[in-house]
């Protein structure tokens, strides 16, 4: 029996850490930058005006005010988008719009609610301090500078600000291709008929959209028979068309142990963890393509994508935090776990304002074939190796999800 640490290390080693790829900004959100990018442009590139109004010199409107306006005639119209460089002549105003470059001569903008808004001539009413409303070229990002540094995760701000300074791709480890392969003879697809003996497929559902939701690519095959021949012809001509092997089912201690049987003898090694559920594992190489095997029970399947698979394809994808957040929580009820196994129970956990500490209530019992309860839940339970019992009341741990 191994730790779930040790196969977590294992699955994180077999993962490695993927290659840089150059990919188009709509593709990169959720993944992480694998190399320094600069700014090839400042940001702003110009002085431009913060405000619509008029672009003026603070010397030729002292003294204005409500009672004592200043006028100024309207030499030039500065929309946003204009490319020339009209310079602003002393004693004249430009009428401008937020965004529109700043002319040379002008040091400040009067916004036009302080104005009579005149277009061939204009009313100032108030004073402008020198700098008023202009926006300096490079106060965000200097150009040449390092506008977003290797390691970070590309959510909208960091996308929004990548095209800001004029790229349209990024440098991101690239997300992997898996192939999710669920076995065994009872497996039905819906919507067929169900005959007695068979059930409906949900494994590579819920593994599917798993790994899409942290950026990977996926294909599956959804059911193949407990028959390694069957097995061996419909997966090892997808493997070099993919970065990653997962399958579910057929690795505990049966007669018909399909992936056991299959790649036992290929470089995957098969061990049990001492966990609950998730218990029977594997993974290795086939045909130097990575593979984890995880065991059939839908709940075995999640638990072990949230122990091993999750953190393993983050860490992989150049993420530094990897880990479902930790917090301690009141039990509402005692429960009670194997000797020598770490539980995993699915939980609902809630906080209220004020209080420490949260409280988590168990979904359902420890069975992995239990699913509708953890469509209620909001955690994982942890109950460590050495501890048998948790009573009421007292504080356990949860990874919220
Ligand atoms: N004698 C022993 N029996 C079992 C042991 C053991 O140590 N000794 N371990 C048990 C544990 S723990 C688990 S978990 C399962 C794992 O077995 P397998 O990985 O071989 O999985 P299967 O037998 O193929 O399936 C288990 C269970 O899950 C259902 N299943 C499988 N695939 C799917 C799918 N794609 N969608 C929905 N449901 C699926 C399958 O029908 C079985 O009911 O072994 C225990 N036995
Ligand atoms: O992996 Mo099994 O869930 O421990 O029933």
């Amino acid at each position: 029996m191994i730790s779930v640490e040790e196969h977590r290390a294992s699955i994180i080693e077999l993962l490695g850490t993927r290659p840089a790829v150059e990919l188009p900004l709509a593709d990169c959100a959720g993944l992480v930058l694998a190399e320094d990018v600069r700014a090839g442009v400042s940001l702003p590139p110009f002085d431009n005006s913060a405000m619509d109004g008029y672009a003026v010199r603070a010397v030729d409107v002292a003294g204005a005010s409500e009672e004592t306006p200043v006028e100024l005639p309207v030499a030039e119209d500065i929309p946003a988008g204009r490319t020339d460089v009209p310079t602003l002549p002393p004693g004249t105003a430009h009428r401008i719009m937020t965004g529109a470059p700043v002319p040379p001569g002008a040091d400040s903008v009067v916004v036009v609610e302080r104005t009579d808004r005149g277009v061939e001539r204009v009313r100032v009413f108030g004073t402008a301090e020198p700098g008023a409303h202009i926006r300096r070229t490079g106060e965000d990002v200097a150009s040449g500078s390092v506008a977003l540094a290797r390691g970070t995760v590309l959510g909208p701000a960091q996308l929004g600000l990548a095209s800001s300074v004029g790229l349209d791709r990024l440098p991101v480890h690239a997300p992997p291709r898996v192939l999710v392969v669920s076995t065994g003879t009872e497996l039905v697809l819906p919507p067929n008929p169900l005959r007695h003996g068979q059930i409906y497929e949900s494994n590579s559902v819920m593994l599917v959209a798993a790994l899409r939701a942290l950026g990977c690519q996926v294909e599956s095959v959804r059911s193949v028979a407990d028959d390694v021949e069957q097995f061996r012809a419909s997966v090892e001509p997808k493997l070099a068309q993919v970065d990653l092997l997962v399958t579910s089912g057929g690795v505990s201690a049966g007669a018909y142990e399909v992936v056991k049987d299959s790649l036992a003898d290929v470089g995957v090694s098969f061990a049990k963890v001492a966990m609950q559920p998730g218990g029977p594992q594997g993974c290795g190489r086939w045909n130097g393509v990575p593979v984890v095997t995880l065991p059939g029970n839908p709940v075995s399947v999640l638990v072990s994508f949230e122990a091993f698979l999750r953190p393993a394809l983050l860490t992989s994808l150049g993420h530094t935090d990897v880990d479902r957040q930790r917090v301690r929580a009141r039990l509402t009820e005692t429960l009670r776990s194997p000797k020598g196994k770490r539980q995993f129970r699915r939980g609902y956990y809630t906080h209220e304002q004020g209080e420490v500490t949260g409280v988590v209530g168990p979904r359902g019992g420890p069975g992995s074939h239990l699913l509708a309860a953890f469509t209620q839940a909001n955690c994982l339970i942890v109950i460590d190796a050495d501890v048998t019992e948790v009573e009421q009341n007292s504080e356990v741990d949860v990874l919220l999800f």
